[in-house]
């Protein structure tokens, strides 16, 4: 079976470095790529992440470097695992150095990141078409995943979504293990419409856990908001079937549930009086369902599709609407077949 040996890792928050930690123990060989030239220098140096993976040990095998060229010198494949509103400017600093594969062809990019750009309404792949070399293969790797869980070898499942099914049976040889299991799916779209809505439904139910509300409350919301992430996906030409899988249901099952996810706290903060501002401004690492969010208020609107929740959500983080009369305009919508 084909796979590829050697892999840059382009991000090294708690996401890269459990993902270069995953490579590892599949046998790969991997150079990360950090933002910040003092977290490449405790990776390669003392074999940790303090800053954004802390108390776990990495395999010293994993170099890092702050220098993208570096990064992606002699990559076979290379994982985009930045913040979603980073993924765009790095992965254009990245294509002046994009590696080349058999034939002289791009080598592919598998897109690692859940967020929808703020300024175009995009999804990663297509900003990802944007700035990486024509003709750059991609896929997507998404689902219930907590880095930090990844990190230490506890059992995962995950969605690797690519429309090339040879390429996608490559990555999945490449990263996959005991445990670490991906899924394979030809649908790129679906797999991302579910890692970025997710995470907007988890401040949801953080703040229904937060406000009091309750465990039923928390159950129709991820009931309705699947239907919201299915919507969506369907509009941008993905299937409702993904939405089911690992990348939709899985992970929102996972960050809607769990004091672990970034998304969830803060919505649990939020909903006990606390502003998304106040929580962001205490927070190094990245809670992207608060940009996606606003993506997804506009992106919604141009489309038409029907996303209450998500919108609700936007209107509370970034609109300072009032929780308690935001809840209510949720609950007194008009009543409506389930399927719809
Ligand atoms: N942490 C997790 O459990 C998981 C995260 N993800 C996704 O992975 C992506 C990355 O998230 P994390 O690794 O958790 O990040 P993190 O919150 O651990 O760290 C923030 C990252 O942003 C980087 N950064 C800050 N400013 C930057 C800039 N101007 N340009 C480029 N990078 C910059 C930092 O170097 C750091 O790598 C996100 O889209 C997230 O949703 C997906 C699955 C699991
Ligand atoms: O995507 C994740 C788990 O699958 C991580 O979720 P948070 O960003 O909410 O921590």
């Amino acid at each position: 079976m084909q796979y590829f040996t050697r892999l840059a890792v382009i991000g090294a928050g708690a996401w890269g470095s459990a993902l270069a930690q995953t490579a590892r123990r599949a046998g790969r060989q991997v150079c990360l790529w950090a933002h910040e030239p003092e977290t490449a220098r405790a990776i390669t140096e003392d074999h940790a992440n303090p800053d954004y993976l802390p108390d776990v040990a990495l395999d010293p095998g994993i170099t890092a470097t702050a220098d993208l060229a570096q990064a992606l010198a002699g990559a076979e494949a290379v994982l985009l695992v930045t913040p979603a509103q980073h993924l765009a400017t790095v992965g254009a600093q990245a294509a002046a150095h994009w590696p080349l594969g058999r034939g002289g062809r791009p080598v592919p990019a598998v897109i690692c990141a859940k967020g929808i750009a703020l300024d175009s309404g995009r999804l990663m792949s297509q900003e990802a078409a944007r700035v990486l070399p024509a003709g750059t293969p991609l896929a997507a790797l998404s689902g219930p995943t907590f880095a930090a869980e990844v990190a230490r070898g506890l059992p995962t499942a995950v969605t690797l979504a690519c429309a090339d099914a040879e390429l996608g049976a490559a990555l999945v040889e490449t990263l996959g293990g005991p445990s670490f299991r991906p899924y394979l799916s030809d649908d790129l779209i679906g797999a991302e419409v579910g890692g970025a809505v997710k995470n907007v439904l988890a401040i949801a139910c953080g703040i229904v856990e937060g406000r009091g509300l309750g465990d039923n409350a928390r159950a129709a919301l991820i009931t309705r908001g699947l239907a919201e992430i299915t919507r969506l996906a369907v509009a941008l030409g993905g299937q409702p079937g993904t939405v089911m899988g690992l990348c939709g249901l899985g992970d929102l099952m996972l960050t809607a549930s769990s004091l672990q996810s970034r998304n969830y706290s803060l919505g649990v903060a939020v909903g006990q009086g606390h502003s998304a501002a106040q929580v962001m401004a205490g927070r190094r690492a990245v809670t992207e369902g608060v940009s996606t969010a606003q993506a997804l208020a506009g992106l919604a609107e141009t489309l038409g599709v029907e996303m209450p929740i998500c919108q609700a959500v936007n209107a509370i983080v970034h609109q300072d609407a009032d929780l308690d009369d935001t809840i209510s305009g949720l609950l007194n919508r008009p009543f409506k077949m389930e399927g719809n």
